[in-house]
């Protein structure tokens, strides 16, 4: 490998592409050394005792956060961001290939936050329900499963915590991202445009956009934001309202961008599989709990927290699939089961007579 000091003042154009093509050089040396190392991760892994898992993903997250810590210049973090989860999942191939489960039609968000979190090297196909997504990895079809969790657009998070009841995966990661709606056509001209197509949420989530440039279209309901996308392709003045990952995959364009009435929305997805991570740093702690129906209880189990200063980030109830009038609380906390005042916490919690607890996953927060 050459260690020339790169001319950073060039003048001329052909010196500035030079100067690019010698950077790309090293660059290129670099990854290549970089994946011989992981190479050598992965005959450790493959030495190891049975189970031991490849996709680290406390490690991954720990080297996103590590280069976002170092920023800076002219490239956005994002782009940061994208280009390494690129240059992971491209090495984490070479250790092992692995396979992921998403909720589909292809260019849903789903299978945008897929792509997300494990980069474009895995094996990545779709099914048709939450459900399918948890039994193709419980039958070992699919390494990795990716759900919504809360979602405002796909409206199915009550699938997705059901689910867990009778699951044995665990949580291994979660995704977030930001909501972006897009109207998208074959043609790009908004007068043109005669009817609608959207989930449901997604229309109302544009409903005032709607009425205000598009009054007198008829707006149609479809399950999936991927079908809207279909219609569109096949009708002429048909529109759909879709994420940006959409228009590519479906050859559409674009006619009016981030349509949606309230900015900042964000959808959250999760990662299943029958992997735990070790802690990294800065995680998450979901669990489910169950309890007898009795005045004070849900206060003692929030005591049990609130004593050891645990932050939760959320509670869900749900009614027990099993008994009328019997719910199931969802609870996520910060921290790793395996840090001090989330173990005791649990511990804690399962000492308390009348509930039962079962802990759906330490993973790391939410890193890029
Ligand atoms: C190299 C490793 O294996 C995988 C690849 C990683 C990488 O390319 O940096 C990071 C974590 C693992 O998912 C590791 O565990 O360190």
């Amino acid at each position: 490998m050459s260690h020339d000091p790169i001319d950073l003042n060039p003048s001329t154009l052909v010196e500035l592409r030079d100067g690019i093509d010698a950077i790309d050089d090293r660059i290129h040396d670099l990854l290549m050394k970089r994946a011989e190392l992981v190479m050598r991760v992965g005959e450790l892994k493959g030495k190891g005792p049975a189970g031991t898992p490849f996709y680290r993903p406390e490690r991954e997250a720990q080297i996103h956060r590590r280069l976002e810590g170092r920023h800076g210049g002219p490239l956005p973090v994002e782009a940061v961001h994208r280009i390494f989860r690129e240059i992971i999942s491209a090495s984490l191939n070479l250790e092992k290939q692995l396979s992921v489960a998403y909720l589909g039609p292809e260019a849903t968000f789903t299978h945008e936050a897929a792509l997300k979190q494990f980069g474009s090297a895995f094996t990545m196909f779709s099914t048709r329900t939450i459900t399918e997504v948890f039994h193709e990895v419980e039958i070992g079809r699919a390494n990795f499963g990716v759900v919504p969790v809360e979602n405002s657009l796909e409206g199915v998070v009550i699938h997705t915590l059901d689910r867990f009841v009778r699951s044995p995966l665990n949580i291994c990661g979660e995704v977030l991202m930001p909501v972006e709606l897009n109207l998208l056509a074959r043609g790009g001209v908004l007068g043109e445009v005669r009817v609608i197509y959207g989930h449901f949420s997604a229309l109302d989530q544009c409903a005032q956009w709607l009425s205000h440039y598009l009054p007198q279209v008829k707006r149609v309901e479809v399950a999936s934001t991927a079908e809207a996308a279909e219609r569109a392709r096949r009708e002429e003045g048909a529109g759909a309202i879709c994420g940006p990952f959409a228009a590519n995959r479906y050859g559409l364009v674009v006619i009016a961008e981030h349509i949606e009435d309230q900015a900042r929305l964000e959808n959250r997805f999760l990662v299943v599989g029958r992997e735990s991570p070790a802690p990294s740093g800065a995680d998450k702690t979901s669990i489910m709990v169950s309890f007898l129906d009795d005045p004070g209880f849900l206060h003692r189990i929030l005591g049990v927290f609130a004593e050891r200063g645990i932050n939760l980030s959320r509670i869900e109830s749900r009614p027990t699939q099993e008994r009328a009038w019997d719910y199931l609380f969802f609870i996520d906390m910060e921290g790793h089961r395996q840090d001090e005042g989330v173990s005791a916490a649990l511990e804690a919690l399962g000492a308390l007579s009348g509930v039962s607890v079962k802990i759906l996953g330490s993973y790391p927060q939410h890193a890029l």
